[in-house]
């Protein structure tokens, strides 16, 4: 067989191997966490706002949340301004919240937003601030049994899916950043992308929450080693969470939450693979790890 006609057979299998995932996800949610770090290389971008405006083509609706860790901390070394991170989350002072929010609102989701419609004119950007998506209230984690100050960190204390509800119903794709306004006190918070996307995925009944990474998976036995957990039950996600460091601790407490709160589903994914998040959706070869919610009890308990 020609080389050309055995390629156009591949593609004509894989678009009907899709079918049955395509009925399935019809018209649900999901929401996909892009991480600073897979956010590196332009082409792998550009690759992932084609899969964004195909997922919303073929009937889902999409919700992308962004970071922007790597993209943050160049422009604090740039302006001499200092990083430091605990727990998992940035340290911030006010001075840093400057650069976070010019970086995270005027770079990072600018640039997703024009890559995106270059495809098709869908993305819609905005951040938590925008219509009190998000609200917020100064963070205070327990670090090693300790409160530990991580300056202007926020914590989410409310979602109001209006404009979300409003863009989808729309046809549009929102795009995120991570940024919160404080009824309290009025100042705007630095929250956790990942954060951020547990609780929209959560508020908005999502049937999946993708976090797209720079790892293959959630690794046991990290940092020797690169095993990737291939799946966990939401107990067995809540065992593991306190032997978890760096920035897995937001993103698996992330997972938990939204798992607890009614998603789907959360997977882990590497977002350094072309199309993972395609892969992930439509195909029984997803990788990284996936985390489901709890066998219901009276399913597995025994009739009497
Ligand atoms: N158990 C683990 N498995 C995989 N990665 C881990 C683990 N613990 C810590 N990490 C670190 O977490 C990082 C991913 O989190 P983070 O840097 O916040 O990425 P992102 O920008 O995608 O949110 C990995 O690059 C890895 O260095
Ligand atoms: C509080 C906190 O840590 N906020 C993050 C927000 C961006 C983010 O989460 O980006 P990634 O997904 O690329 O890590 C930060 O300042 O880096």
């Amino acid at each position: 067989m020609p080389d050309n006609v055995r390629s156009a057979l591949a593609k004509a299998e894989a678009v009907t191997d899709a079918l049955p995932w395509l009925a399935r996800h019809q018209g649900r949610t999901v929401v996909i966490k892009l991480g600073g770090h897979a956010m590196v290389n332009d082409d792998l971008t550009a690759a992932f706002a084609r899969d964004i405006v195909f997922l919303r083509q073929v009937g889902l609706r999409p919700v992308v949340v962004h970071g922007g860790g790597p993209q943050i901390n160049a422009e604090l070394e740039r302006r001499g301004l200092k990083r430091e991170f605990k727990g998992g989350l940035r340290v911030t002072s006010p001075e840093s919240m400057d650069v976070v929010r010019m970086v995270l609102a005027g770079q990072v989701q600018r640039d997703l937003v024009g890559l995106i419609n270059r495809y098709s004119p869908l993305a819609v950007g905005m951040t938590g601030e925008d219509a009190n998506t998000l609200t917020a209230k100064r963070f205070v984690p327990w670090i090693d049994g300790e409160p530990v100050d991580v300056g202007r960190v926020g914590e989410i204390t409310g979602v109001d899916t209006g404009a979300l509800h409003s863009l989808l119903a729309d046809g549009r794709i929102p795009v995120v950043s991570p940024l919160a306004r404080s009824a309290e006190d009025g100042l705007v918070y630095n929250v956790n992308a990942d954060t951020v996307a547990a609780a929209l995925a959560t508020a908005l009944r999502a049937e999946t929450l993708v976090m797209m990474t720079d790892v293959a998976g959630l690794c046991a036995g990290w940092p020797h080693s690169q095993e990737v957990i291939p799946r966990l039950t939401a107990c067995e996600l809540e065992k593991l969470l306190p032997e978890l460091s760096d920035g897995m601790v937001p993103k698996m407490t992330g997972c938990l939450d939204a798992v607890r709160g009614g998603v789907g589903a959360a997977r882990v994914i590497d977002g350094r693979v072309p199309h993972s998040v395609l892969l992930e959706m439509f195909t029984d070869d997803g990788v990284g790890t996936v985390i489901v919610p709890d066998p219901d009890e009276s399913e597995v308990m025994p009739i009497a």
